[in-house]
């Protein structure tokens, strides 16, 4: 046992570190998601702004939550999950505006 695990309880804490690994897992697969994501959010905007297009777009972002909630499967998943997707849409607009401000840059050279 590692010195910052309490003693006792070996059985829990061992099933806890299979947990921790599966974890481990999954924020692996995120993260080349999210990242995937930000791919797509980055080819969006690079064609909005030939379109003239805002970022913000409130429609769809309801639709994308919409999609989402769709699949929670309980109340507490889905009001975590609401709150997850606010922050990913959010990061999302945010990676868009800093993208267009460093084309714009760019393009005055
Ligand atoms: O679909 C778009 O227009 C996007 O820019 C992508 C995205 C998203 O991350 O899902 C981001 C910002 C918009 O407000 C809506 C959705």
């Amino acid at each position: 046992m590692t010195t910052d695990t309490p003693s006792g309880h070996e059985a829990e804490w061992q099933e806890l570190d299979q947990w921790r690994k599966k974890i481990d897992l999954i924020d692996c697969e995120l993260t080349a998601l999210l990242g995937e994501r930000l791919d797509c959010a980055e080819k969006i905007s690079a064609l909005k702004s030939v379109m003239g297009a805002e970022v913000l777009q409130p429609e769809r972002e309801k639709e994308v939550l919409h999609n989402v909630l769709e699949r929670a499967g309980t109340e507490e998943k889905s009001r975590t999950l609401a709150n997850i997707y606010r922050c990913i849409l959010e990061e999302s607009r945010l990676f868009q505006h800093a993208w267009k401000n460093r084309a714009g840059n760019t393009h005055k050279d």
